[in-house]
């Protein structure tokens, strides 16, 4: 089947919970929000901010108060669920309880949208299947119970359910929260190769903000103040990222590209060296809270060169091996 291109837009989108006879609890309000085929869009903001009610809202599971989530053109409101089965798969954290349910099981669940209606797999079915299995690396895991496997391999089973499901669009809450660092690139590329080669529109929520701004097309920030879009480094140049957190400790440095809680500083250093050693030695002293001066008079000097670190202050000099011997030292 020829797979149509889709675009997302969340148009003065307001988002919440309501029970009947209750005040209504809007979570976010007012998102204008847009990610185009062969994007891979990450909504980034604090906890509790509204990044699951957005994507579960956007995923139609939820009904929303206000505004519109057009998909190709059309409003979600007006789609049949099989419709939207078919343009967007939702992949979330939630745990799987069902027991005896195999991973291959599991990952079938993704062609419902495409099988009879007693669910029977075709032969093109099961090779899908298969092959999503292979995708997120899980080949061999396909008769074991979804519920004995570890979190971060359920959680690729989950995105080979999405995958499974080959839907031009697909939306990710957290699909990198149980991963090791190196699992968290790997699924992200695997999700970044998807948006470029098959052109689909991936929405992800994550806090892995430094993969995110190195791996993604697009960052969607809401915050307490609005919501913000563009590429990940239109968001570092406008200072975007200092508006995501309310702990105001928290700053991101523009120029490493990442976020630091600001401490007090307890002394002035400088520092004379050069290459790897000076650049983690300046890093380790910024750590333990001294301030990094070229110019202002330092309380001591530290002068590295190859895996030696003199410490020079006042009239005495005394040398170490490592920084940690540095650090145990000015302690
Ligand atoms: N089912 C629910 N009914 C009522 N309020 C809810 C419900 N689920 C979440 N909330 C509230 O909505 C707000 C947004 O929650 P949400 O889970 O969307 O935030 P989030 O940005 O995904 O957070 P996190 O980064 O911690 O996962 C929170 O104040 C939360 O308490």
């Amino acid at each position: 089947m020829k797979k149509e291109k889709i675009n997302i837009e969340l148009k003065h989108l307001s988002v919440g919970y309501g029970q009947p006879g209750e005040a209504p609890l809007e979570v976010l309000t007012d998102v204008n929000l847009t990610a185009a085929p062969g994007e891979m869009v990450a909504l980034i903001g604090s906890n509790g901010i509204g990044k699951s009610t957005l994507l579960r809202t956007l995923s139609a599971f939820q009904p929303w108060f206000a505004g519109d989530i057009q998909i190709g053109g059309k409003s979600l409101r007006t789609m049949h669920p099989k419709e939207i089965a078919r343009i967007m798969s939702f992949v979330s954290t939630e745990n799987i309880r069902v027991p005896n349910l195999s991973v291959f099981d599991l990952v079938a669940y993704g062609r419902f949208p495409y099988t009879n209606w007693i669910g029977m797999l075709s032969a093109e079915d099961r090779s899908i299947v298969y092959e999503a299995i292979e995708k997120v690396g899980l080949q061999g895991f396909e008769n074991r119970p979804a519920m004995q496997i570890s979190d971060g391999e359920r959680q690729r089973a989950m995105i080979a359910r999405a995958l499974a499901q080959d839907t031009p669009v697909i939306v990710l809450d957290e699909p990198t929260a149980y991963l090791d660092v190196s699992n968290k690139y790997e699924i992200f590329h695997l999700l970044q190769v998807l948006a470029e080669e098959k052109k689909k529109t991936v929405v992800l929520s994550t806090h892995d903000l430094n993969i995110a701004l190195r791996e993604v097309d697009k960052l969607w920030l809401v915050t307490d103040g609005g919501n913000y879009q563009g590429a990940p480094e239109d968001a570092v140049l406008n200072g975007w990222l200092n508006k995501m957190f309310r702990n105001k400790q928290v700053g991101f440095d523009e120029k490493e590209g990442e976020f630091f809680f600001k401490k007090k500083f307890r002394a002035k250093v400088k520092v004379e060296g050069d290459g790897l050693h000076l650049i983690w030695t300046l890093r380790a002293l910024n750590r333990k809270g001294y301030q990094i001066v070229m110019q202002a008079d330092p309380d001591f000097n530290v002068i590295v060169k190859e895996d030696t670190w003199l410490l020079v202050a006042n009239d005495t000099q005394k040398e170490f091996q490592s920084i940690y011997q540095l650090l145990a030292f000015l302690e």
